[in-house]
């Protein structure tokens, strides 16, 4: 369905399932192993035999994977590992007024991965957030993942290479709540990381008081900038592909040229909403994308990198004719995106998610003054003994 103007709201919002949600995380919170199997049945027609898939089946499903798959997903690999390998940073240190200091990188203990599964299978999913994970060096890395049948063959395949603990196969809020908390057989993780629906964003929001979330990655969402200059057929197939991850999708294309939004508009098809909307410039154009601070931005113009530092909100950016699929897949970025508007003051998922920066300081021979200034401080803010406690060693 064609819509004209800039869309109002995101199509689905995690916010307007957290009633439920609630219902579902209190429910596991409390009964554990027994909830996760009945909700796995009411909510996705599965009777689980066990709530950890056998490492048996896991090897036997991998072996099932087309060699040309796994050649595909090789490659890959090489590529995630050389973007995220780039922007690793270094454990820094440094010194001023006689204080040591610095800050050391450490890495998670233990993560849960999400990798949705509902509606289609995403094994490339678990590569974009195993993959910094490990180069990180996170310690142990476990995975939900809702399964209907039997396993994904790449998804087997890419645990097996992440040296994944355990899968369990459950999705969903039921997913969340059990890595958040823990139950008899689901290990209680310290960070969960992954997209899905809004059930299992609504989750992760919930839980997020008691473990550590990436941000909230929702219902994709593509926002592409067009000029005169781009091909109407890419940018129809362009929208038409985020909208096959389900009809939440929010899918707008802005553009300066009346002609390139009727052709969009004529090549459209499927049951999704496409906002189109008319811009007066490009530059009018980003600062509508800025407003929406979208999942992905496509900038297919010939003035990409131009407009590129004037953009300020956005998960990720593709310039010109990239395809914003090629980031789901081999680019090299993650394509666990922000979405409802996250991407306001977040990015997307990188190898900083698995790492805490732990800071350090040997003050042992600090700069008197500057010992005198804390004690100062700590006086005004009547923090006496905090004061003393300082005092009474630089004096
Ligand atoms: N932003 C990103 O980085 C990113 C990346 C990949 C995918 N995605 C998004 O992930 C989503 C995947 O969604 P999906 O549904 O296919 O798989 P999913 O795994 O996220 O959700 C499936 C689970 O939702 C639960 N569920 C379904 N209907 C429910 C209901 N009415 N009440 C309670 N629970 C319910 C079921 O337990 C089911 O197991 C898509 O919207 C896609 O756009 C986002
Ligand atoms: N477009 C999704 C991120 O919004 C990622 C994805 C996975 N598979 C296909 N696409
Ligand atoms: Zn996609």
């Amino acid at each position: 369905m064609i819509k004209r103007g800039l869309p109002t709201r995101r199509v689905q919002s995690f916010s307007e399932v957290l009633n439920k949600v609630n219902e579902i995380v209190g429910r596991v919170k409390r009964e554990g192993d027994l909830a996760l199997m009945e909700l796995t049945y009411e909510l996705d027609k599965v009777k689980l035999e066990s709530l950890i898939l056998d490492e048996e089946v896991i090897e036997a499903r991998s072996g099932l994977l087309p060699r040309e798959v796994r050649s595909s997903i090789d490659l890959i690999w090489e590529q995630l590992t050389s973007f995220h390998e780039l922007i690793k940073p270094p454990s820094l240190g440094g010194g001023n007024r006689n204080v040591e200091y610095g800050i050391l990188w450490r890495p998670l203990d233990r993560v849960g991965i999400y990798v949705p599964g509902g509606k289609r299978s995403y094994p490339s999913t678990l590569m974009m957030a195993g993959i910094p994970a490990v180069i990180a060096g996170v310690g142990e890395i476990y995975v939900a993942t809702p399964v209907k049948g039997d396993l994904d063959p790449a998804t087997a395949y890419i645990s097996k290479k992440l040296k994944v603990k355990r899968i369990y196969p459950v999705g969903g809020a039921q997913a969340i709540a059990a890595l958040a908390y823990g139950t008899e057989t689901v290990q209680r993780v310290d960070k969960i990381v992954g997209p899905g629906n809004v059930y299992v964003q609504a989750a992760k929001f919930i839980v997020s008081g008691d473990v550590g979330i990436d941000g909230i990655e929702g219902p994709t969402e593509l926002v592409v900038i067009a000029d005169e200059t781009a091909d109407p057929k890419s940018v129809a197939l362009d929208l038409m592909a985020q909208g096959e991850h389900g009809n939440s999708s929010l899918l707008v294309l802005i553009s300066n040229s009346d002609e390139v939004l009727e052709k969009v508009s004529g090549l459209l098809q499927g049951d999704n909403e496409f906002y189109l909307v008319k811009a007066n410039t490009l530059d009018e154009a980003v600062e509508m994308a800025n407003g929406i601070a979208p999942e992905h931005l496509s900038l297919y113009t010939s003035r990409a990198r131009e407009l590129l530092p004037k953009v300020r909100n956005a998960g990720a950016v593709t310039l010109g004719k990239t395809p914003p699929a090629l980031i789901d897949y081999s680019a090299g970025p993650d394509h666990i995106l922000p979405t409802n508007g996250w991407a306001r003051f977040r990015g997307g998922v990188t190898v900083y998610d698995f790492l805490k920066a732990i800071s350090y300081v040997n003050a042992v021979d600090a700069d008197k003054e500057l010992a005198e200034s804390a004690r100062t401080l700590a006086e005004y803010e009547g923090f006496s003994i905090h004061g003393r406690s300082i005092g009474v060693r630089y004096e």
